[in-house]
């Protein structure tokens, strides 16, 4: 992203020249409060909301340059919350993930078939693959909205708050998948997290974002800093390093009584 600005029709200004490079192999996790324009970052990048000023290029090709199909064989997007399709079992919901790689009568290949058993085997939904997604737990559902993403391929992998609805194992199955498939697929992959935590054992760089504006990016070192985090979301937070690991941690603090 190369100075994008993006404006919503209503005339609100929700992400300001925002420039961030994410290479093969990266995970970024943006970071901010409520309505600091992380969903707005990934419909922009989805395509979803047409940027006002700047540029989004995949390897130095400008994304507006691609059609839909094109881009979906490269790029997939996990929105914060999507319906999961009525009537269709968790087999064929990860399935279509591979539509863009099929031809006019969606017959699945091999490669089709592949795809969907090994990303629903990353997800842990091997077993749950002939129940209908409709009638799964949100967490189930959104294993399903990941696994698909995964089937799908690409070099791009954008996830908006993938852990939202998952109870403790499941989020950590979860970043560890995202993890590994970053590290062995060589994606690109940028996740919007809430959970600062899951951000400092999991990303390689953080992009923080406050009023569509970038406060800051980097290393986790550089930016989940007591005073940046304290000035982004305008709360007290004790910062702890983990004397096992060296990872950092968060913990809120409460307010002083009035
Ligand atoms: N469809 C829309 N029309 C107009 N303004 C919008 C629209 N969607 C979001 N906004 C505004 O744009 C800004 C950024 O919203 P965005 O959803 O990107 O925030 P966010 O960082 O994802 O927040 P959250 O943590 O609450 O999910 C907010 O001020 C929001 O009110």
């Amino acid at each position: 992203m190369r100075d994008v600005s993006a404006r919503y029709p209503s005339g609100r200004l929700a992400l300001n020249k925002v420039s961030l490079a994410v290479h093969p192999g990266e995970l970024w996790a943006v970071l901010g409060p409520n309505g600091a324009g992380k969903s707005t970052l990934v419909r922009v990048i989805s395509g979803a909301l047409r940027p006002t000023a700047g540029q989004l290029l995949l390897r130095g090709r400008p994304l507006e340059t691609m059609n839909r199909r094109q881009l979906a064989r490269r790029l997939a997007i996990v929105p914060q919350a999507a319906p999961p399709p009525a009537r269709f079992s968790v087999r064929e919901v990860v399935m279509m993930g591979r539509s863009p790689h099929q031809g006019a009568w969606m017959r699945a290949s091999d490669e089709d078939q592949d795809a969907t058993h090994r990303a629903l085997d990353a997800c842990g939904l091997v077993d749950l693959a002939e129940r209908p997604v409709d009638q799964l737990s949100g967490g189930e559902q959104r294993r399903v909205a990941i696994a698909r993403a995964l089937a799908q391929g690409g070099e791009i992998l954008v996830l908006d708050e993938p852990g939202a609805h998952l109870d403790i194992r499941h989020s950590i199955e979860l970043y560890e998948v995202i993890r590994r498939e970053v590290a062995e697929r060589r994606l690109a992959c940028v996740a919007v997290l809430h959970d600062l935590n899951a951000a400092a054992q999991y990303a390689d760089r953080i992009a923080l974002l406050k009023g569509g504006s970038l406060l800051a990016r980097g290393t986790i070192e550089e930016v989940m800093t007591y005073q940046r985090l304290k000035d982004a979301f305008e709360a007290e937070l004790y910062v702890g390093v983990n004397e096992l690991d060296r990872t950092r941690y968060f913990l809120p603090v409460r307010p002083p009584p009035p």
